[in-house]
């Protein structure tokens, strides 16, 4: 199996604030990983340095052995924890925007994403609820032909219906030869399409397994496991 993504020994410090310590892992190609972990505990942090939006203090980071920089953002596609639209948008335009920026975006692809998440190209960016709007992020994320999507928090904060259709959306359209690291603290309902999980705890991995390990070894559910990791963060 080809490792899409690899860090080695990545540490990120804010002031006297240690956000990333010692963080090393590979993904290999076709899996989803989980990213989980409770506020404050650096996933937003670990995400944006995979993007190339942020640098380490130290460690290394690659991207199907390509060091983080101009040439791996072509490889990874970020849905960050912010919208990328902007609100005089509709939905028609927030695809021609990205079709401009992203070269391989794929707009025949972003169209059936759209039909999947019942959503029209007329809608307006700023008239969508938060459920809508994360499934638009979603679509436009999903449409780049990358290796390595980084999704934070798609479903934060959307009722478990809008959830339910974000989470078949991405089983549905996620190629396999590409990997998805997704971060969340919302485990119940999202545990179903992980392959891995990694614990982040402050800063640090304290776990990085294969779910079907974790269920057969523990006899507990990912969700079971993290409350008790987390049980007093
Ligand atoms: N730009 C920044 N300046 C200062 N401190 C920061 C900055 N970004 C993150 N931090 C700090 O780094 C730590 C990790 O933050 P991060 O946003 O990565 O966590 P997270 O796991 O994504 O949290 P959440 O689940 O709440 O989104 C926190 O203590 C946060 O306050």
């Amino acid at each position: 199996m080809d490792d899409i993504l690899d860090i080695q020994n990545v540490s990120k410090q804010f002031g006297p604030r240690q956000a990333l310590n010692q963080v090393s892992f590979k993904l290999g190609s076709g899996t989803i990983t989980g990213l989980l972990g409770s506020n404050g505990s650096g996933k937003s942090t670990l995400m944006k340095l995979i993007a190339g939006l942020a640098w380490p203090g130290s460690g290394r980071i690659s991207i199907l052995g390509v060091p983080v920089g101009v040439e791996s953002k072509k490889l990874v596609s970020f849905m960050p924890d912010v919208p990328v639209t902007e609100s005089w948008m509709n939905i028609g335009d927030a695809l021609r925007f990205q079709q401009d920026f992203y070269p391989d975006f794929d707009q025949a692809k972003a169209l059936r994403m759209l039909d999947f998440m019942k959503l029209r190209t007329a809608d307006k960016v700023r008239t969508l609820s938060k459920g809508m709007n994360e499934r638009l992020q979603l679509t436009l994320a999903l449409s780049r032909r990358a290796r390595l999507y980084l999704l934070d928090e798609p479903i934060g904060g959307v009722d478990p219906v809008a959830r339910t259709k974000i989470l078949n959306a991405l089983m549905e359209f996620y190629e396999e030869d590409s990997s998805i690291l997704l971060s969340t603290h919302l485990v119940t309902d999202i545990e179903r399409i992980f392959d891995e999980v990694i614990f982040l705890k402050d800063g640090e991995i304290v776990l990085h397994r294969p779910v079907e390990e974790l269920r057969q070894e523990h006899g507990k559910s990912v969700d079971e496991l993290f409350r008790e990791v987390f049980a007093e963060c």
